[in-house]
């Protein structure tokens, strides 16, 4: 049979350096309103972008600026103003709201240390540079999206940030100690504060953090600039059995708002986790008193002050359970101190489409103008779609469901102007503004392209619908379907049948979106047709659809992969004697599971960072919670190992059936993975070799779970796609 792929390493190198030179976008803030003396308005857009420098072997971050030329309603214009410009060291960085000036909090290497600056600016000017380092009033400032923040109070004379705790200087009982005062010439010194507070015997604690991805993150604090005063303060008042993060101002810069995380009895995994024990407070600047303002018996995030001041939304989810879920949209309103929900948990799609809100994380500003409009950008089955909430009336709808676009981001929204990154698996991401219309008028959204990128013609892509056969219907959530993305190249020669590579997503609740894939597109471009699964258990689809996968995993998600692909198998496209799969993480597990269950059907396998056994998982992973979860069993944090638990976590585990794998294996893993632990890949490579079966291990330094490091990523491509080309061609 005649193939069109490339196998050469030097041209699939090409084609990748070619695809990965696109940017993502990773931010976007709009200016204030400035109005010419003609009485023309216009508003700075300033975008940050993230791209990969191969040689470089990092990923480079840019930012761009756009003018916006408006009338308040609609663009009249637009175009770039100024090139890219590199930005290094900024770990955050905020204009203040009347634009005036910009914080930068800036990590730089002095003398061999590494010193933290907290800078303001104002117009050509460095106006302060306060070294925060020095002033030991903190650990570490936190630039992560989970507590981290960087925000100028209404007033514009404070900077609200999160930190690490100060921890005392240990040392050893058995170091020698320095004179308690020593004298120089005639004044005698005494011995620092900082000595004084030296603690013996705390040198090696344990100090547990907060999981993958937010490792040395363990105790956060909020701090406040007095910029006028160049004083940094630790906000009291915080209770001591939970971590702060994502702070804001309150109305009227009375005090601070912000969500904290219960770390009683102990920290698990919070990234992808948005199901942990948390609530909204308030602490007032004057008294140092905390409120509680949501009931702590749920689970919530991104917190969001509407423009006038009287109300906050923010996500809520369920404590424990499957980790991520159909969200409620949640209102707190400041002066009735009153909650309520204004959409609600989704567990089947209704007539008007409406799947639910499945976000962690709504973007840095999301009100319309007139406090009344939340725009979310959340999955919709296998699209991502920017969706407008009436807040009053609780009605949803949907901006961008019409377009060809399959993935729509909202950045930033200010003044019902939308800055948003739109892309496809044929397209990379692209920089759009739009006004939001007014409540209740029927204008057409128009949207405007300040950054355009290049649609991909070879590259085709559907989504498919699949209605699992009677026999594997789930009894408790019956009449689910799922979906999966095909991305195939759009020019297939005469009398070639494609060779398939079927990629399940991990989570496993997650869900793949139509989205740009830079390993999807070079995988479509070399000549492979990509299926990637939404298998039953995927967000986006309401919530039944994620309740009936746990207690299932191993089974129901495996037969369902193995459903689509051999629904597809049936049409004369693809041959099926070269079908391939790879999965990360959850999607190790099962592509482990597929070769294991299926014998000799794939030609060869790709296991990123794979559960393998979760019996073996539990005691060693950031979220045991999820091992025992996603087995079927309610976690409780003062649960111990049961036989009768382990064997079912076994029995459900992809190692259980390596006697029966045939396929050659590539394991990739991340040296520092907290989520799924090395081990687990380790345990399955061994069982592979003691089977003799063709197994070949990459092990990446200084890589975590995603394996996203630009060397990770390139050399995991490189090393996927040529043992793809080996096994199913020899
Ligand atoms: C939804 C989700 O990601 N769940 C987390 C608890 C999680 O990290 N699960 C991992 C086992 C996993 O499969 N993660 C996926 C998202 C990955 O590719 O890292």
């Amino acid at each position: 049979m005649n193939s069109q792929v490339v196998t050469n390493p030097e041209d699939i190198a090409r084609l990748y350096r070619e695809l990965s030179l696109f940017p993502s976008l990773s931010r976007a803030d709009v200016g204030p309103v400035v109005t010419s003396q003609y009485g023309g308005k216009y508003s700075n857009i300033y975008t940050e972008w993230s791209q990969r420098d191969l040689d470089r072997n990092e990923n480079v971050n840019f930012c761009r600026q756009y003018i916006v030329f408006h009338d308040d309603k609609s663009v009249v214009y637009s175009g770039a103003s100024g090139n890219c410009t590199e930005i290094k060291g900024e770990l955050q960085s905020k204009d203040s709201p009347s634009g005036d000036m910009k914080a930068v909090v800036r990590e730089c290497t002095i003398k061999g240390e590494d010193k933290q600056f907290l800078e303001i600016w104002s117009k050509n000017i460095k106006m302060k540079s306060i070294n925060l380092t020095a002033l030991k009033k903190h650990g570490k400032v936190y630039e992560d999206d989970q507590f981290g923040c960087l925000v100028w109070s209404h007033s514009e004379t404070h900077l609200l940030y999160v930190a690490e705790r100060k921890r005392p200087k240990a040392k050893s009982f058995f170091q020698s100690e320095s004179p308690e005062l020593s004298s120089i010439g005639d004044e005698e010194e005494t011995v620092s504060s900082e000595e004084k507070e030296t603690v013996k015997g705390e040198q090696f604690v344990f100090h547990e953090d907060w999981g993958e991805g937010l490792v040395g993150k363990s105790c956060p604090v909020l701090c406040v600039l007095d910029i006028e005063g160049d004083n940094v303060s630790v906000l009291e008042g915080v209770p001591d059995n939970i971590s702060p993060g994502q702070a804001f101002w309150a109305p009227g810069d009375t005090g601070v708002v912000f969500v904290g995380w219960l770390h009683e009895p102990f920290r698990c995994g919070l990234k992808f986790c948005p199901n942990r024990s948390s609530s909204l407070y308030y602490v007032d600047l004057t008294g140092g008193k905390c409120e509680q303002l949501t009931s702590g018996t749920s689970a919530v995030s991104s917190p969001r002050l509407s423009p006038d001041q009287c109300r906050i939304v923010y996500l809520e989810c369920a404590v424990f359970g499957p980790h991520m879920q159909c969200s409620r949209l949640c209102m707190f309103d400041w002066y009735t101190k009153k909650t309520s929900v204004v959409v609600d948990v989704v567990n089947r799609p209704g007539e008007d489409g409406f799947t639910g809100i499945y976000s962690s994380q709504l973007s840095r500003q999301c009100w319309s103008a007139d406090s009344q409009r939340v725009i979310v950008s959340c999955p919709q089955r296998s699209r991502k779609d920017l969706l407008m909430v009436d807040t009053s009336t609780g009605s949803v709808t949907s901006l961008t469901s019409k377009s060809d676009v399959g993935c729509w981001c909202l950045l930033n929204i200010e003044r019902d102007l939308m800055v948003v990154s739109c892309s496809s698996p044929n397209c990379p991401p692209r920089l759009r503004v739009g006004f939001l219309p007014p409540r209740d008028s029927q204008e057409e959204l128009v949207w405007v392209t300040l950054e355009d990128s290049q649609m991909l013609p070879e590259i085709d892509w559907q989504i498919l619908t699949f209605t699992p056969p009677p026999e594997q219907d789930n009894s408790q959530y019956p009449g689910l379907d799922f979906e999966a993305l095909l991305i195939k190249p759009k020019e297939v020669k005469d009398g070639v049948k494609l060779p398939l590579i079927v990629t399940p997503h991990g989570g496993p609740h997650s869900v793949f979106v139509a989205d740009w894939f830079l390993y999807s597109s070079v995988l479509c471009r070399m000549g492979f047709a990509v299926l990637m699964v939404n298998y039953r258990g995927s967000t986006g689809y309401g919530q039944d659809n994620i309740l009936s996968l746990p207690g299932n995993v191993g089974t129901q998600d495996v037969k369902d992969v193995q459903f689509a692909v051999e629904s597809v198998l049936k049409g004369d496209e693809f041959d099926m004697q070269k079908v391939a799969v790879s999965g990360g993480s959850h999607g190790g597990f099962l592509a482990c599971h597929l070769i294991g269950q299926y014998p000799g059907f794939y030609k060869a396998c790709v296991s990123r960072n794979p559960v393998t056994n979760l019996a073996s998982m539990i005691g060693s992973t950031d979220i045991p919670d999820w091992c025992m979860v996603e087995a079927g069993f309610d976690y409780t944090t003062d649960c111990l190992p049961d036989p009768a638990v382990w064997e079912q976590m076994l029995n459900k585990s992809p190692i259980r059936y390596v006697t029966q794998v045939q396929t050659p294996v590539l394991l990739t893993l991340g040296e520092d993975d907290k989520r799924v632990p090395s081990k687990q890949g380790i345990e399955y490579y061994r069982a592979l070799q003691a089977k003799k079966v063709p197994v070949r291990l990459l092990w990446y330094p200084g890589n975590n779970h995603s394996l996203s490091k630009v060397d990770a990523e390139s050399d995991g491509f490189m090393n996927i796609a040529l043992w793809i080309i080996q096994h199913l061609w020899k």
